[in-house]
This record gives C-alpha cells, structure tokens and sequence, in this order.
C-alpha cells in the first residue's frame, strides 16, 4: 500500500470557487461559508484573494472577509497575491499566509496577470523577499500542469522548470493545477515523475479542476505516488475567470468521502461538510457538483 496515511486538504471553494461568479455574492455569505467550513475540521482554508477587482471584481471585499472571519486555532486561511500590492493590502488585513500564482504557459500567464512567466516570477520574487522579513509562509501555485486553454499540450519538463523555481526562491509548498481539467491519471503520472525529480514530494500538492470528470482520478494517481496536500472546493465550486470553459474543482466531499473510506486520515467531518456544501449551493441557487451531497440528499 503506496497511500500517504494522512491527507491535508486544503479547501479553496471560498476563493477558487467563487472568483468565477457572476453576481456578487454577499459579504456575510462568504465568511458564514468560511466559518462552517472551518467548524467541519478543514486545515488550511483559502479565504480570498488580493488580486485587482477590475479583473476579479468578485474578490474586491477581501479584507472584510479576512477580517470577518472567525479564526479557528490551528487552521491556516491563506489568501491569494499576485503582486506586491496585494501581498501589502493583505497583511494590513490581518493575513499570516500567502499564496503566489503562476503558470506553466506564457500565454495563460499573459492572460491571467497580464505579463510573462519571467516578470511573474519576479513578482513572486518580491513578495518571497517581503514575506520571509515578515515571517509570512508563502504557498506557490503552478497553473496548468496538465493542459492549457491556449496553447494545448504543456511538457512535463516546462511544470517541473517552474515548480523548482518556485521551490527554490522558498514556497514551502507548491501546488499543481490542473486549471481546465483536461488531464488524465497517466499523464498526471508522467508530469509527477518530472517535477518529482527535482522538488521533494511532500513540498507538492495537486490541484484538479473536473471538466471532464478526471479530478478524482487523477487526485488518486497524485496519492500513489506520494502526494499527501489535495486541493478541492465544496460542493465542486470553481473555475478560473480567465480559463474559459474550466470548471470546478474536485469536490472536497467526494475527496473526503474516497480517502475516508481509504482509511485515510484527514480529521474533517463529512457531514459537517455537506451542510457547508449545501449552505453555499442555496445561497448560489445552484445544484452541487459532489457526487457524495448528490447521493446523500434526503430530498
Ligand atoms: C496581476 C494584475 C494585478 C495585473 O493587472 P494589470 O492591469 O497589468 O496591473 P496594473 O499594475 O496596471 O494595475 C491595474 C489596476 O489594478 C490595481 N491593482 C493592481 N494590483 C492590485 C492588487 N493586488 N489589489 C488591488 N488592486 C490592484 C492598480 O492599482 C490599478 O488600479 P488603477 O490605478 O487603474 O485604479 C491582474 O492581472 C490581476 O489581478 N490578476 C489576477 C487574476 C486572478 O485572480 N485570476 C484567478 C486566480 S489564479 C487561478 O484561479 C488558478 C489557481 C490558483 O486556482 C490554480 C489553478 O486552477 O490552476
């Protein structure tokens, strides 16, 4: 048996989950998201994101929902920043973790911050640089690993180049995104090998968007293989606004309800989880993704 024993979960519905929406959604739905996530046992919780609102007007309340939300001991709620403007408005509210973006596609990095994958990773440079004078863990994301929705096919040797950078300018962990679901598990595996040749494995998390119903899948192969930090978003909320097409991520119940029955530690309570899922689902006037809320809904 090749599975890590335990698994941590880092929940991003809050923040990838819902920077793709169209209405606004109100303030106090978010923290009261937040907080029930946090009440079902979630370790690290992405909060927001200190990213421009004219690009993503949705995020543009992110201090209030930093500020509003109850903080549970010994759970992270880090938040994202793509510049060093973010990074300061960020920690002016309050944020003690940070998680930089970038990707391994020139043209999706264009799209989504607006420069090249070299003048993003000096961003990145800046913000590492401030945050270790503050004492600020920094959390790296590299953005499609398995796929890009302008230029196809990604290397595994152009994933593994990024990633290493990120590792070396001192992100403790760096997450891979499967940001349009396109991948499948034998090339998640391919791409695994690579990156895992040049950065330690538990440095690593996976990131699966399920557009074509591949996010647990490949979230498996990722486990074989060693990675023990899965991103997923409750009820499978989600999408990047500049990714079209892409939709949400893994949803954090199937995740849990999987590994749970692995016999998998991940310390959340999974019906806890449903009532944040179908929380948030009714406020969105939306039906879940999750299989599992699927099943279980007495309805
Ligand atoms: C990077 C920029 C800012 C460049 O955007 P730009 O337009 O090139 O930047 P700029 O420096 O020219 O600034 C434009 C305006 O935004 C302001 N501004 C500038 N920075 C900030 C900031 N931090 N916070 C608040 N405001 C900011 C700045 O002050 C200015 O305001 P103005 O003077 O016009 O009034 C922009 O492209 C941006 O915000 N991009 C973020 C896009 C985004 O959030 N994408 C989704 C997250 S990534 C993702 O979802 C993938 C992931 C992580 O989940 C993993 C996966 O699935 O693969």
């Amino acid at each position: 048996d090749t599975f890590p024993k335990q698994v941590k979960i880092v929940e991003v519905g809050a923040r990838d989950g819902l920077q793709n929406e169209k209405n606004i959604v109100p303030t106090p739905t978010k923290i009261k998201l937040i907080d029930m996530l946090s009440e079902a046992g979630l370790p690290v919780i992405e909060a927001t994101s200190f990213v421009s609102p004219k690009w993503v007007p949705q995020m543009a309340d992110n201090a209030e929902v930093l500020k509003g939300i109850q903080k549970f001991p010994g759970v992270n709620y880090p938040v994202l920043t793509p510049n060093i403007k973010g990074f300061q408005a960020a920690v002016a509210a309050g944020a003690k973790e940070v998680s930089i973006f970038g990707a391994a596609s020139e043209q999706f990095t264009k799209k989504n911050t607006n420069c090249s994958i070299d003048e993003s990773l000096q961003r990145a440079d800046e913000i590492l640089r401030a945050a270790r004078a503050a004492g600020i863990p920094v959390r790296g994301y590299v953005s499609c690993v398995l796929g890009c929705p302008y230029e196809g096919k990604i290397s595994p040797a152009k994933v593994a180049e990024i990633t290493k950078k990120m590792y070396s300018m001192g992100c403790y962990e760096i997450s891979l995104g499967d940001t349009i679901g396109v991948g499948t598990p034998g090339i998640m595996k391919d791409m695994l090998s690579a990156v895992m040749y040049d950065v330690p494995v538990a440095a690593l998390a996976v990131h699966c968007h399920d557009t074509y119903g591949q996010a647990l899948a490949n979230t498996l192969m990722a486990l074989q293989m060693g990675v023990s930090v899965v991103d997923a978003s409750v009820a499978g909320l989600g999408g990047c606004p500049y990714a079209q097409g892409a939709s949400g991520n893994l949803a954090t119940e199937d995740l849990v309800y999987m590994l749970s029955g692995l016999g998998i530690h991940t310390g959340v309570n999974l019906q806890k989880l449903l009532e944040a899922g179908a929380f948030i689902c009714q406020a969105l006037n939306r039906k879940t993704c999750s299989k599992v809320a699927q099943a279980t809904c007495k309805l």
